[in-house]
């Protein structure tokens, strides 16, 4: 049985990749100053087109336009938290699907206030580490390490569950398996490098690779997290191949993602139900 579900999961991130580099869905991208640039070029590697405005000026005009958007608060100010509440609101109410990354959710009372204001505006998905989905499931500052997470992801499971039925998101906690829930169900995508986290963004620049996948069928955020997910680990592995370390694999990365075909994703992705 578990075979042959996981046969079924390769054909599926393909056929979500395949769409988004023949659709080439635009990205609204409000995102930390850290993470512009692997965030734009993972998703012009993987077919996707960025934009990253973040001024309230503008967003009344773009949000509407766009296929999604993704708002990321890694580097939060006070004058851009307005700028993200106006868009998620305006994506809501265009019908357009919109993703959160909760960086350093539990860091402080600031930052983890502005990530329930914006959980309220109703997300698509939330892709955090399993110390940012812990923090946001209790609503508690804490028990985290800046950006980077304290927790394994095997732990962050059950707060997933909980964010995900208290939300109505669907909920990805990343780390040595990244695991995904719309409440109920559980799948586990097995892909990806440890050396992945030796570089800066790559949780951020995963987030929006789910915007681009969730941006070519809004209908199943579970499937298309779980394979954007999974697809971005596999070019992780494929980088690895040849890279020396950090710096060599965040260049790899994404020549793999660019180059990806059909027989290394439907051979490499592993994702099973857990
Ligand atoms: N131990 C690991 N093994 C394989 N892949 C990993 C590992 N840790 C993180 N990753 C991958 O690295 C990317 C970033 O995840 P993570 O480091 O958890 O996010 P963040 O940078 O937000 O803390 C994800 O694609 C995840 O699957
Ligand atoms: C280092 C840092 N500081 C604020 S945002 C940021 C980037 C975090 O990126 P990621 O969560 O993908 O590791
Ligand atoms: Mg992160």
């Amino acid at each position: 049985m578990e075979a042959e579900e996981q046969s079924e999961w390769g054909p599926k991130a393909w056929a979500y990749l395949s769409s988004v580099r023949k659709q080439s869905p635009l990205i609204q991208c409000i995102t930390n100053f850290v993470s512009m640039d692997l965030t734009a070029n993972t998703l012009l590697s993987a077919g996707a087109s960025p934009a990253m405005l973040h001024s309230s000026n503008e967003i009344p005009d773009f949000t509407p336009q766009v296929h999604a958007l993704y708002i990321n608060v890694g580097t939060l100010s006070d004058n851009w938290l307005p700028a993200m509440k106006l868009a998620a609101e305006l994506a809501s109410k265009s019908n357009k699907p919109w993703v959160l990354d909760p960086v350093a959710a539990g860091a402080s009372s600031f930052r983890l206030r502005a990530c329930l204001d914006l959980i309220s505006l109703k997300p698509t998905v939330i892709r955090g580490n399993a110390s940012e989905i812990m923090a946001l499931a209790n609503a508690s500052v804490g028990s985290t390490k800046g950006v980077d997470s304290s927790h394994e992801s095997i732990d962050a499971v059950e707060a997933a569950k909980c964010l995900a039925n208290s939300s109505g998101a669907v909920v990805a906690v990343s780390g040595a398996v990244d695991f995904v829930t719309d409440g109920k169900r559980v799948v586990g995508a097995r892909n990806g490098v440890p050396m992945m986290q030796k570089i800066t963004a790559t949780g951020c620049a995963v987030t929006a690779l789910i915007a681009a996948f969730v941006a070519v069928d809004q209908s199943q955020a579970l499937e298309a997290t779980a394979s954007a997910l999974a697809v971005f680990g596999v070019a992780g592995e494929m980088g690895m191949e040849i890279a020396k370390g950090p710096a060599s694999l965040r260049m790899h990365l994404i020549d793999s993602l660019h180059g990806l075909d059909q027989s290394a994703v439907i051979s490499r992705v592993k994702i099973t139900t857990s």
